[in-house]
């Protein structure tokens, strides 16, 4: 099980990949999951947002998970594996959490329940139901995807339940963090990826980031410069990933990132289900001329 002290790097939320028909496309998932493991990321994250969490089934769940362990075996790397649990049910939340503990989950994401818009109190109380469970969980703040800002107060609280171990901040701002850090804080995950190195200057551990799965080295490499300090070779280092970051979230993430890992022969396809759908001919173009590799 992962624990708070070791609730730092880089977490790779990975890509479900599809065939063409929108089934479960598990050889290119395991490309892609080896792919990740020989550049180094720190551990990886399955059904969380950029996994299309909302269009795949628990069962699809299971066995990307079971995939993810046989890889990691394969490769004999001991890294965290985290599971997407939450929904906007705390009975579903928890029983997801169950299920994700049965299958050897090292800790589990759950997200701020969105679209209901639930008192604070209530998502205390879902967060409290969901570490009882026993496996430890990692609270997921994305106002922006779930309608629902939770005021520092609350996160604090939900910080302080037993079992939650960090949270991964996608608030697109340096406030709560900051606001976090005033006291002693459980871990926090950058979950923006344009802020992680100022967010890792102000004291967030590591990152959840979907760019990642691209030029996984370099996002290495700053993390670890930061974590010695050198901020000047981070910043530069940082810089020269800005203008992909900029462009894998111009359209909606995760179809940029799907439409590169295909590009790159790592997918065999950039299907997404619907209503989700694939990248703009003109971001295909941006992304060639900032590619050139891909260009054909
Ligand atoms: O899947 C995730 O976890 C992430 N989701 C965020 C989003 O799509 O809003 C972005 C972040 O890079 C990781």
């Amino acid at each position: 099980m992962l624990q708070e002290r070791d609730l730092h790097g880089i977490y790779a939320p990975v890509i479900t990949p599809f065939l063409p028909n929108e089934e479960l496309d598990l050889d290119s998932y395991r490309k892609h999951v080896q792919e990740l493991l020989n550049h180094n990321i720190h551990g990886l994250i399955v059904n969380g947002t950029t996994g299309e969490s909302p269009t795949v089934s628990w069962e699809e769940v299971t066995q990307l998970v079971q995939v993810t362990k046989e890889v990691l075996n394969e490769s004999g790397k001991q890294l965290p594996l985290v599971v997407g649990t939450g929904t906007n049910s705390t009975a579903s939340t928890v029983k997801r959490t169950e299920l994700a503990g049965e299958l050897g989950a090292d800790a589990v994401l759950v997200v701020t329940p969105y679209y209901n818009r639930p008192p604070q109190a209530g998502v205390i109380e879902h967060y409290r139901r969901a570490a009882q469970v026993g496996v430890p969980v990692i609270a997921y703040e994305i106002p922006h995807r779930t309608g629902l800002r939770l005021a520092a107060d609350t996160i604090k609280a939900v910080l302080d339940l037993d079992g939650v171990i960090g949270i991964k901040d996608s608030t697109g701002s340096l406030d709560l963090l900051s606001e976090l850090t005033k006291g002693d804080t459980k871990p926090v995950l950058c979950g923006d990826d344009i802020l992680f190195l100022s967010m890792l200057q102000h004291g967030a551990t590591g990152g959840i980031l979907a760019s990642s799965m691209i030029q996984t080295e370099v996002f290495v490499q700053v993390y670890e410069l930061a974590k010695q300090g050198e901020f000047d070779q981070a910043q530069k280092t940082f810089d020269s990933l800005v203008p992909m970051i900029q462009k894998l979230f111009q359209e909606s993430n995760p179809a940029p990132i799907k439409w590169i890992l295909t590009q790159q022969g790592i997918l065999s396809s950039d299907t997404l289900r619907l209503p989700m759908s694939p990248i703009s001919q003109g971001l295909q173009q941006e992304l060639k001329e900032l590619f050139p590799a891909f260009a054909r």
